[in-house]
This record gives structure tokens, C-alpha cells and sequence, in this order.
């Protein structure tokens, strides 16, 4: 049954498919068939961890390798409830699945910008492909948008009502503007064919397993402590961010997922910092003898982000726990193997 969302705009008319007729059979197992795209990435690296803690769940990975990795997955390669395939979500993908975490995309805005067609064709083609298997096994579909949908704020904090601020010409657009769509997608099936569908608005999360030198503030900041090389912090620097440990986000993750409500939903840490107050905690935590420096920025850097978590508190019983000075050495140890710098004596 399609969950009307707790704002009322978006009546589903229809209901989804039947699941398949094997879940009557009376040989049939009763387990979750879950679709992590993206799984090989960073977040999905980790949702996967959490989903294959439950004997229940068989999980299935699409992924492109373009910035996640097998050594992500390493551990569950070869178990037999799970499932790793190289596909590309830009084609379609023909599986049968009881739910689709659809998070393929690169995150880093280096990564996001090298290809900005392929981005876009990826948020915007692979979530038309993805809803297209939803709605063809009838699987609840969640989709990772982000706080870059708001573009440069103008409303402080951030509440999911804020319709945003957005170059839609710009060099962050093929993100930003793809995501926008792709919310828009998830809801045109809801609305359309009766998709169970489930939105996210991920705030910059951070942990383990982050690509060393993907470009990302924290784990630049904390490649560039341990090698001992200055912090870059692009100007001005008074800019914000609100930074949450992945293991909350992916517990938000399957709060939404196995909740009634469709979203958007906020997933982020209140917790809010100025680039140069990361680069001091950093210093601090991590490498006290390191310098701290300016550079330029790039163009259409947000000036601010916050989420607002009503929502998420009230519809999910959610709220993160990680503060970010006991998440930073959490993910000191896996930067440290990594770059193979040992900890000083
Ligand atoms: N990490 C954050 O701070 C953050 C914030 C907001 C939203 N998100 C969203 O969460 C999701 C995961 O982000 P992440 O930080 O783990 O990034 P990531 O780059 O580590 O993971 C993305 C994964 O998607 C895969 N991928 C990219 N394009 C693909 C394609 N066309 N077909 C198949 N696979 C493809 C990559 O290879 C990678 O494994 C993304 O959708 C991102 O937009 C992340
Ligand atoms: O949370 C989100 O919604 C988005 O957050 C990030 O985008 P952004 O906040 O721009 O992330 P970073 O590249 O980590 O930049 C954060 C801030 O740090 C600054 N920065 C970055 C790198 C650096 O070395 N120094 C530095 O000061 C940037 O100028 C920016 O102001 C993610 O990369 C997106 O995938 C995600 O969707």
C-alpha cells in the first residue's frame, strides 16, 4: 500500500504492483531482498555492514566502481546472502528485489564536477531506471538525496519545507539540480503509479572509508594532519557545515526506510561549524604541530547549512549521537592504516 506523506501534497491515485507469486509459495523464505546501488561507495559500504548483521536480508550491490571500491565489501564477498554486480544504474538493471537503497552518485564535488554530464545523466537516468524496477516488483524504493538541494541558503536553519536557493546553471548544478529531479522522480511514480517511495536529504556525513583525497573538507583535513601537510581551508572560512558520523546516518537510513513516511526527510547533525573551526579541532585532535592555511574557494560554495531534524525526530524517533570531536578519531585509525602512518609514541 502507497503511505500518503505527512504534508498530504502527494496523494498516490494508484497502488503499486503484486509482489511476486513466489511469496505465496509454501517453499518461499521469507527474506528481505535488498537493492544497495552505490553499496560499494562510502555510506552504502557501511549500510550494507548494517544490513547483513540481519540473517534475514539478502543484499544485492550494483555498483560502477567509479568512486566505491570492492575493498569496501571486502568482508562480504563470497557469503552467500549477498551479491556484488558491476552495472552502471545510467542502464537498466532487471532483478527481483523487495527494496531498492538507491544511492549510486558520485558525492565529492570533485568527482561530481569531472563528469557533470555523466552526473547528471546518473541522477537523472539511473533514478528513472531504478524506479522502473521498483514499480515493475512492486519494491519500496529510497533515494539518498542531499542538503544541496537547499543550494546557498537563505533560510537558516534548513527545515525540509524550504524549497532552496539554486544556480541552475552553475558548476555544482549537475548535482544539486539532479537531485532536485530525482526527488521530483520519486514523487511523479508515488503519485503516478503508487511507488512506496522514501526520501532522504542527506547533511555531509563522514567516517571510515571515505577516498583519501576525494576532496571532501574532513577527509582532506585529516589526510593532509597525519601527512603533516598544511590544512587547506578554502576562503573565507567562515562558511558552515553540519557533519554526521556515518554509523547515525545509516541507522537514520533504515528508520526511513522501514518508517510510513515518504519524506524528504533531513539526516544530519545539528552540531554546526565554520571551516576554520574543523581545521582547529582537527589540529587539536590529530596533529597539533600542523599548519593552518587559506586558499581559493570554488564557485557557488554554499555560505552556510544546518538541518533542521524536526522532522526526523518526531517520524523516525531519530536524532544523531556521534558528536563530531569523538567521530574524528574514529576515523583517524582507518585514515592512519591507509596512508600506513603509525600513531606517535
Ligand atoms: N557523504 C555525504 O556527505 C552525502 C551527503 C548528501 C548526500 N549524499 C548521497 O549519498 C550517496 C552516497 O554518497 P557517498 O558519500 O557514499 O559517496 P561515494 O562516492 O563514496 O559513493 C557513491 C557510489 O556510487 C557509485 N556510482 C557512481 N555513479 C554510478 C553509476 N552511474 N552507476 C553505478 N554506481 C555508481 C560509486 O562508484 C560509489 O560506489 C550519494 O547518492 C550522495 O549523493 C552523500
Ligand atoms: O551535505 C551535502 O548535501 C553535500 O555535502 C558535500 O558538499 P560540500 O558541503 O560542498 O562538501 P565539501 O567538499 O566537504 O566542502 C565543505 C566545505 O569545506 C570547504 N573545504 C573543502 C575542502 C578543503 O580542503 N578545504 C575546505 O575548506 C569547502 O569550501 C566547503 O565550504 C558533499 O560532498 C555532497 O556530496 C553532499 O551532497
Amino acid at each position: 500500500m502507497a503511505t500518503d506523506s505527512s504534508n498530504g501534497h502527494h496523494q498516490a491515485t494508484k497502488q503499486p504492483p503484486l509482489p511476486s507469486p513466489l511469496r505465496f509459495s509454501k517453499f518461499f523464505q521469507s527474506n528481505m531482498r535488498i537493492l544497495v546501488t552505490g553499496g560499494a561507495g562510502f555510506i552504502g559500504s557501511h549500510l550494507v555492514d548494517r544490513l547483513m548483521e540481519n540473517e534475514k536480508n539478502e543484499v544485492i550491490v550494483a555498483d560502477n566502481y567509479f568512486t566505491g571500491s570492492k575493498d569496501n565489501l571486502k568482508k562480504w564477498i563470497g557469503h552467500p546472502r549477498f551479491e556484488l554486480i558491476r552495472h552502471d544504474v545510467t542502464e537498466p538493471l532487471l532483478i527481483e528485489v523487495d527494496q531498492i537503497y538507491h544511492l549510486a552518485c558520485p558525492a565529492s564535488p570533485i568527482f561530481y564536477k569531472y563528469n557533470p554530464v555523466k552526473t547528471i545523466k546518473t541522477n537523472v537516468i539511473g533514478t528513472l531506471n531504478m524506479l522502473g524496477l521498483a514499480k515493475r516488483v512492486g519494491a519500496r524504493i529510497l533515494l539518498t538525496s542531499t542538503s544541496e538541494v537547499y543550494g546557498d541558503p537563505l533560510v537558516h536553519p534548513q527545515p525540509e519545507s524550504y524549497w532552496g536557493n539554486v544556480n541552475p546553471i552553475g558548476v555544482r548544478s549537475c548535482y544539486d539540480e539532479g537531485k532536485r529531479v530525482a526527488e521530483t522522480l520519486m514523487f511523479d511514480y508515488h503519485r503516478q503509479h503508487g511507488l512506496e517511495i522514501r526520501v532522504a536529504r542527506i547533511f555531509n556525513t563522514y567516517g571510515p572509508r571515505m577516498n583519501i583525497d576525494d576532496g571532501r573538507v574532513v577527509s582532506n583535513f585529516i589526510a593532509q594532519a597525519l601527512r603533516g601537510e598544511p590544512l587547506t581551508v578554502q576562503s573565507p572560512g567562515t562558511q558552515t557545515r553540519s557533519f554526521c558520523y556515518v554509523s547515525d546516518l545509516v541507522d537514520g537510513l533504515i528508520r526511513l526506510m522501514e518508517g510510513a513516511n515518504s519524506g524528504p526527510i533531513n539526516l544530519g547533525n545539528p552540531g554546526e561549524f565554520t571551516m576554520t573551526e574543523l581545521a582547529e579541532t582537527v589540529k587539536e585532535l590529530i596533529n597539533p604541530t600542523v599548519e593552518i592555511k587559506n586558499v581559493e574557494n570554488t564557485p557557488d560554495d554554499p555560505r552556510q547549512r544546518k538541518p533542521d531534524i524536526t522532522k526526523a525526530k518526531e517520524l523516525l524517533g531519530w536524532e544523531p549521537k556521534v558528536k563530531l570531536r569523538d567521530g574524528l578519531p574514529l576515523m583517524e585509525e582507518d585514515f592512519r592504516l591507509r596512508l600506513g602512518v603509525g600513531k606517535k609514541s
